[in-house]
Formats: structure tokens, C-alpha cells, sequence
């Protein structure tokens, strides 16, 4: 019995996309043999995005050139972006957990919508034009349309990828309870979108599946992420392992470039971007490390401020007045008003 991957375009794929596979284990769970079926082959497989992954060059396939491992903190607005590139970080991740959070004052259960993502993008991209940012897109918004006019909308932040997630919408934090996802041919489809409308733009496309989660469990999750990196994914990344020998399995059984998540509190546990790229890991997500460490300042300070009524004896917890103004640049922008402040007639 021959089964495909429903969604894929032929021309996307330049391997059979059809795998023989044994009829009871098709007839006991249909989908899930196609995805295990998928997954077997994907090591011996010719992949035609291998092919252009060589050739095809983007900001972030050159800072993992560089770097090995490279180390993204998640960040949620221009003056978090500012800080990162103050910093000196060449690569941030934007998190729907902390735009979310920041933006509507929201958990990150699917409320956040694909628009208000993008904006927030746009004014990141803007304050921090230094750094490679990879935008979290959840699901996309949708099917396999939403999904290409998500990924150019994006992309027309200035933004250097994204991630793609396979979760059922509403989406639910990938440390979160109760998740779902939908069936894998139909989010590698979702992929397979998402690469046509990148082309050759300077965008990395990450595939990020939530199967661990779900009763397939590790071995699904693995081979969703294969599946994903076949329909076109630069990286793909396992959400959630709970772990060590886990994370490793993850690296030992997955094809192409590897993204993990270091979210303080969460089921994955946390290490060194050295440690990782140990294990074999390419991208390192802080997700939640700058929203969290604003929050706790946040309610440390404002918890003084309401007991003491003035901030006059804990001003070193805070910036100066002159640090902040230099973060944001009002040196730069009082010299650019100064330039421009009459129009003078070129001498000669
Ligand atoms: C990475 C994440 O998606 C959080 C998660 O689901 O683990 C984010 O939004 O930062
Ligand atoms: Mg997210």
C-alpha cells in the first residue's frame, strides 16, 4: 500500500513522496504511519531544500556559520529590542508569550492575533536594526493562504525568519497543558506555503511541532519534525522535551538545522548554548528571560514605590536619566534635528 503526504505539491518534493508500508499498521492508525513512514525514509532521502540550503545563504544560516550555536532572547517591544542590541546580541527572538503579555496584557493561549504580531515586529525590526530577529507566527493564522500572506507580512518587517507551529488554534504556550496539534501533512503543507512565499528572500523558516505533548509522544514529535524539514523548514524544533536523553534523541533522530527553547520554569531543562551545541543543537531560544526579569523589576520597584512614596532612596535600581536617553538614542536624534533645522543653500 503506497500513501502520500497530502498537501505537499509533487514538484516540492524531487523524491517519491509515496512509501510503502505494511496494511495493518496503515489500517491501525493511517495518519500516523504516513508520518512514520515519512520519517524513515528522511534520512536516506535526496531533499531538493538540502540542495538550495547550500546555496541559499541567509543572515541567520551565516550567524549559525559563525556562531555554532546561536543564542536568541526573546524580547517584546522597541525598548526590549534596544536593550538586546545594546547588549551587543547579533540575533533575538520576538515571543508571542511575551508580545502577549506586554502588548494585551494576555496569556499566551491564542489571543495574540498574526496583525498585532507583525506590528510588534515592525517597531522591534525598526529600533534594532543590528540584529537578526526570528519572529514567533504561532499557526500562522491559518491555513495555507493565511499562512503566506503571514509570512510576507512579516517579512516586510525586516525581520530574518520565523517560527511555524503545528498546534490546533487557539494555540496554548508550548510549556502549557492541554495542547493539540493538527494532522502532520497538514501543517507541512503550512511549511511548504510558507517557503513558496519566502522564495529567495533572506528569511529562515523554522518548523516548530508540539507533538511531544500529544499521545504520539517523542517518536511523533521527531517524525513530524523530519516531515517538516522535507516541505521546506531551514530548522526545525521540537517543542517541550522533558529531558536530557530526550533533547539528545531529538538531535540524534532529526534532519537539518535544531532550535531549543530555555524556558525558565518549563518542562525542558535549561543549559549553555556550549552545552547544546554539545548535544547538537543550532538555535537557542530564551523565550521568556527578558519579560520575566522586567516583570520582577516592575514588581519589586512599584512595590516600594506604593509603601515608600518616592523612589529617592532605591535610585540605583533604576536607570539614570541619562543611561535611558542614550539606549533610545536622543543623541543621534538631537544630532539628526540639528542637520535639518533650516535649509542652507549650498555655497557653491
Ligand atoms: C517560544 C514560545 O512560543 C513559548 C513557548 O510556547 O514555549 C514564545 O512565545 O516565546
Ligand atoms: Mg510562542
Amino acid at each position: 500500500m503506497a500513501l502520500a503526504i497530502n498537501g505537499l505539491r509533487r514538484s516540492a518534493l524531487s523524491v517519491p513522496y509515496s512509501v510503502p508500508i505494511s496494511e495493518s499498521r496503515a489500517a491501525r492508525c493511517p495518519r500516523r504511519a504516513r508520518v512514520m513512514a515519512n520519517s524513515q525514509t528522511a534520512n536516506v532521502a535526496v531533499r531538493p531544500w538540502a540542495a538550495s540550503a547550500g546555496t541559499r545563504k541567509t543572515r541567520m544560516h551565516r550567524l549559525i556559520e559563525e556562531e555554532g550555536c546561536v543564542l536568541l532572547p526573546g524580547i517584546f517591544d522597541a525598548l526590549s529590542a534596544s536593550v538586546l542590541q545594546s547588549a551587543g546580541f547579533k540575533a533575538g527572538f520576538v515571543s508571542g508569550y511575551a508580545v502577549s503579555a506586554s502588548r494585551l496584557g494576555m496569556p499566551d493561549i491564542g489571543l495574540l492575533t498574526p496583525p498585532e504580531m507583525a506590528d510588534a515586529a515592525r517597531a522591534i525590526c525598526a529600533a534594532a536594526p543590528n540584529v537578526v530577529f526570528i519572529v514567533d507566527a504561532d499557526t500562522g493564522g491559518g491555513n495555507a493562504l493565511n499562512v503566506q500572506r503571514t509570512v510576507k507580512d512579516i517579512m516586510a518587517t525586516g525581520a530574518g525568519g520565523l517560527f511555524l507551529e503545528d498546534q490546533v488554534w487557539p494555540k496554548k504556550c508550548g510549556h502549557m497543558q492541554g495542547k493539540q496539534v493538527i494532522p502532520a501533512e497538514d501543517h507541512a503543507a503550512k511549511i511548504a506555503a510558507a517557503r513558496e512565499a519566502i522564495g529567495d528572500a533572506d528569511f529562515f523558516l523554522v518548523a516548530r511541532t508540539d507533538a511531544r505533548a500529544t499521545a504520539g509522544g517523542l517518536n511523533e514529535a521527531i517524525a513530524r519534525a523530519n516531515l517538516y524539514m522535507e516541505a521546506g523548514a531551514d530548522a526545525c524544533f521540537v517543542e517541550a522535551p522533558r529531558s536530557d536523553d530526550e533533547m539528545r534523541e531529538v538531535c540524534k533522530r532529526t534532519n537539518g538545522f535544531r532550535a531549543a527553547n530555555m524556558l525558565e520554569g518549563g518542562f525542558t531543562p535549561l543549559h549553555t548554548p556550549q552545552e547544546l551545541k554539545e548535544m547538537g543543537f543550532h538555535l537557542v531560544l530564551h523565550s521568556t528571560t527578558a519579560v520575566y526579569a522586567s516583570a520582577r523589576a516592575l514588581i519589586d520597584t512599584l512595590k516600594v514605590l506604593k509603601e515608600e512614596g518616592t523612589s529617592r532612596d532605591h535610585l540605583q535600581k533604576l536607570t539614570t536619566f541619562e543611561e535611558f536617553n542614550s539606549l533610545i538614542g536622543l543623541k543621534e536624534y538631537n544630532e539628526t534635528g540639528a542637520r535639518f533645522e533650516k535649509f542652507k543653500v549650498p555655497s557653491n
